[in-house]
């Protein structure tokens, strides 16, 4: 198993009566890509924090790079993009960069971080005369100056087009595939779905779920059937029925049964399509079920 660089144990965060993370155990391994998801107010921000060594846990422990996320040290191996950053409006943006790159001893090379992040046209241009997309994408791109092992984006493509956001999962992913790793919490599902091979989903606290991105999204184990066909029958193994138009959705927990039961039923039908169901479906289902008891 690869080696651990991030960890807490029990973790728990208290902002006065609300409890933000409530005994969260979490490993994160080299190499690995983890998606945080979770509804407003789960705790996502709190956890990264936590790792990131920005606050300390109320009770149980956290770990980083194999030490207290506060020392100095092991901080200069991890880079941070959190949920909100103010830059000095009046630096350069490759002013910025060499103040940043300065704390750390084998930063990349200025050209190079802003070249990967679509920035090196602005290395001349003060931050205060960025747009909000090309303050996010430098605020980013901050986390990645000190040559990390591993990253932490708090809802990193948050006010950018889509365009933008291409381009940043590339480079997110460019750094992945040279051994690096990557924390990032969105609100964008298909981003998770696009980046992540792990995803841990949050509520209330708590950790719900904590699989593979394909285990999630089978977590439901519902598919969904499309088809065009006038009158169909009640089938069994159906769960629910949808229309849209002239197409019908069928959903069901055996896909494979419900077409041989169409197939069987003599039914004329048209344009089968049979779908896994979308995290975004897994991830409802996820957060508005019973919390299961610890
Ligand atoms: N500094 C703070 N003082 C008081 N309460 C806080 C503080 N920071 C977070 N909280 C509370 O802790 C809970 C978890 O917040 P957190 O920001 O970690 O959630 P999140 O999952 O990141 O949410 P979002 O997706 O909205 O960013 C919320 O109820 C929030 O109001």
């Amino acid at each position: 198993m690869a080696e651990i660089l991030a960890r807490t144990v029990e973790a728990t965060r208290r902002y006065g009566a609300v409890t933000a993370l409530d005994r969260v155990s979490l490993d994160i391994r080299a190499g690995e890509l983890v998606g945080l998801l979770g509804p407003n107010g789960a705790g996502k921000s709190t956890l990264v924090n936590l790792f990131a060594g920005l606050r300390r846990p109320t009770s149980g422990t956290v770990e980083l790079l194999g030490g207290s996320p506060q020392d100095p040290v092991r901080r200069r191996g991890i880079g941070v993009t959190p949920q909100e950053t103010g830059l000095p409006p009046a630096l350069r943006v490759g002013e910025c960069v060499d103040f940043v790159a300065a704390h750390f001893p084998e930063a990349v090379s200025r050209e190079a971080l802003l070249e990967r992040f679509g920035l090196g046209d602005l290395v001349r241009r003060q931050i205060g005369g960025l747009s909000g997309g090309q303050k996010r994408r430098l605020a980013v791109a901050l986390a990645f100056v000190g040559n990390p092992r591993l990253v932490f984006l708090d809802e990193p493509t948050t006010g950018l087009d889509v365009e933008a956001r291409h381009a940043l999962w590339d480079a997110i992913r460019d750094f992945h595939a040279g051994g690096g790793t990557v924390v990032l919490t969105s609100h964008y599902l298909e981003e998770i779905e696009a980046l992540a091979e792990r995803v841990v989903v949050i509520g209330e606290g708590r950790v719900l779920t904590d699989d593979t991105m394909d285990a999630v999204r089978g977590l439901v184990g519902v598919r969904r059937v499309t088809l065009t066909g006038p009158g169909l029958p009640d089938l069994p193994g159906v769960l629910g029925v949808e229309h849209e138009g002239s197409r019908t959705h069928l959903l069901t927990a055996d896909a494979d049964a419900l077409v041989r039961e169409l197939v069987l039923a003599g039914v004329p039908f048209s344009g089968l399509e049979i779908r896994p169901t979308s995290l975004e479906e897994a991830f409802l289902t996820i957060t508005t079920r019973e919390p299961q008891t610890a």
